[in-house]
Order: structure tokens, then sequence, then C-alpha cells
């Protein structure tokens, strides 16, 4: 089986005015290439501090994360940023789109990383705006976009460096229920078209979507199964 994810083992102490937060506390699992996996739990658990590491944002005291077979604990500050921007697509609850820039520029953005965006790149921008419904909004800035619409820009650019996964931090956070469950059905489409996905959210709904539910408790996966596997427990709870 080929892995998108592999982590191993994974903590992280911060220290605070002299106290220290032990804010993972040795977390391991394994994401196979394809899966769509929703990650829950309490406030303070440890979702967002598990989510950075994911997105290589910021580095474990302790333990390692393979991103398609690669241990990137042993890279440099750089080759961990050319990590970040070439096998990790990152979608905020808050956008974080660029509000200068149009669609199409928002959705180049990953690519100055790797440096001169080619004619093709731009086709490919384009053929992403298209494929997440932005047709005849190219030319838009974020100020002119609903909040689905925004979301959907940050789908795409998500998607330009075809990332190894999907990493989404709450990505219905802000929006109402049909967007919702627009930007979810698009979710869905692209891990039916053998997408890896990874979304940290709080609504059992949202959860729902994804094939694997993993809820993480005071630094530690506290659970971890598959959708499928949680509705027939509740079926047989319920019969
Ligand atoms: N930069 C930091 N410095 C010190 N402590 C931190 C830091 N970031 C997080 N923590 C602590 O680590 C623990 C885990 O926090 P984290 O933000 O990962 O939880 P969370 O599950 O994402 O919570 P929420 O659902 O509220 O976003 C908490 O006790 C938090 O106070």
């Amino acid at each position: 089986m080929k892995y998108a994810v592999q982590v191993e083992d994974l903590r992280k102490i911060y220290h605070l005015k002299g106290e220290t937060v032990h804010a993972l506390r040795g977390v391991s699992f394994d994401v196979p290439e394809g899966d769509y996996v929703a990650i829950m739990g309490t406030s303070g658990s440890g979702k967002s501090t598990l989510l950075n590491m994911l997105g290589c944002l910021d580095r474990p005291s302790q333990g390692r994360i393979l991103l398609g077979g690669y241990d990137t604990s042993t890279l440099s500050d750089d080759d961990l940023s050319q990590m970040r921007a070439s096998r990790v697509g990152i979608i905020f609850q808050a956008y974080n789109l660029i509000q200068q820039l149009t669609v199409l520029e928002n959705i180049e953005v990953p690519l100055y990383y790797r440096g001169k965006v080619t004619a093709e790149d731009r086709r490919r921008c384009k053929e992403l705006a298209l494929m997440v419904g932005l047709k005849g909004r190219l030319d838009h800035r974020p100020m002119q976009l609903s909040g689905g619409q925004q979301q959907r820009v940050a789908v795409a650019r998500s998607l330009i460096n075809n990332p190894e996964y999907i990493l989404a931090d709450e990505p219905t956070g802000n929006l109402d229920s049909r967007t919702t469950e627009e930007i979810l059905a698009l979710f869905e489409r692209l891990n039916n078209e053998g997408r890896t996905i990874i979304i940290v959210t709080h609504e059992d709904d949202v959860s729902e979507h994804a094939q694997r539910v993993m809820r993480m408790s005071d630094g530690q996966i506290a659970s971890d199964y598959k959708i499928e596997n949680r509705r027939s427990a509740l079926a047989a709870a319920a019969s």
C-alpha cells in the first residue's frame, strides 16, 4: 500500500512562561493514498498543533512525519518550505487569499515558490478555476466574491502543485449550510478522483462525509475508525 502520510510517535512540547505544555503526546497513524480523514476533538486536544506539523508549518519536538515516503524531520527550513509548497495543499477557514490579486493570480501563488510561471501553468490555473465552479469570475478579486466562491479559489489554489494530500483546517467554518454542502461535494469529488484529504472539523455533519474519523483527546488519538464501521455500530446500538 502507498501512503500519503506516515506519522510516527509525534510529540510536541511548548514552553511558555516557565510552563511546559505537552500538546502532542505520542501520535502515530498512517494515511493511505486516497483516504479521506476527519480529525475531531475538543478544544485544546492538539488538532491545530498536529495540523501545523502535517502542513510542514512547524516541527515536532520528537517523532517524524513522512510525506509520500520522504522523511520531513531531516530537512532544512528551506527544504521544508519547498516540501510544503510542492507536496501539501493547505486550505484554511479564513480562505487566506491575497486581496490585490485576481482569482487566477491567487491560484498561481504556490507556483511562485517554484520559480517561473509558464503558459502551461496558466492553462492549468484556468482549468482548476473552472473545475471548482468559478466560470465568469476569473478576473474578479476576493472582495467581489462570496465566502463560498473564495473558498473555491482556495481549493483550486491548494491543487495547483498536484499535492500529496489536501489539508483543510475548518474549511467550512465560515460558510452557511448550503455553501458547506457545495464545498463538501467538491471535496468528495476530489476524493473520488483519488485525492487524499485530511480535514480538521468540529462539525459532525462535515466529518460524516469522510471515510475515517480520528478523535483527539489530550494530545493523543483517542479513537480512529472507518465511517462505515461507525454507521453499523450505531445501527446495531439502535436496534
Ligand atoms: N504556541 C503555543 N505555545 C504554548 N502552548 C500552546 C501553543 N499552541 C498551542 N498550545 C497549547 O497546546 C495545547 C493544544 O493546542 P491546539 O491549539 O493544538 O488545540 P486544538 O485541538 O487545535 O484546539 P481548538 O479546537 O481550540 O483549536 C493547548 O493546551 C494549547 O494551549
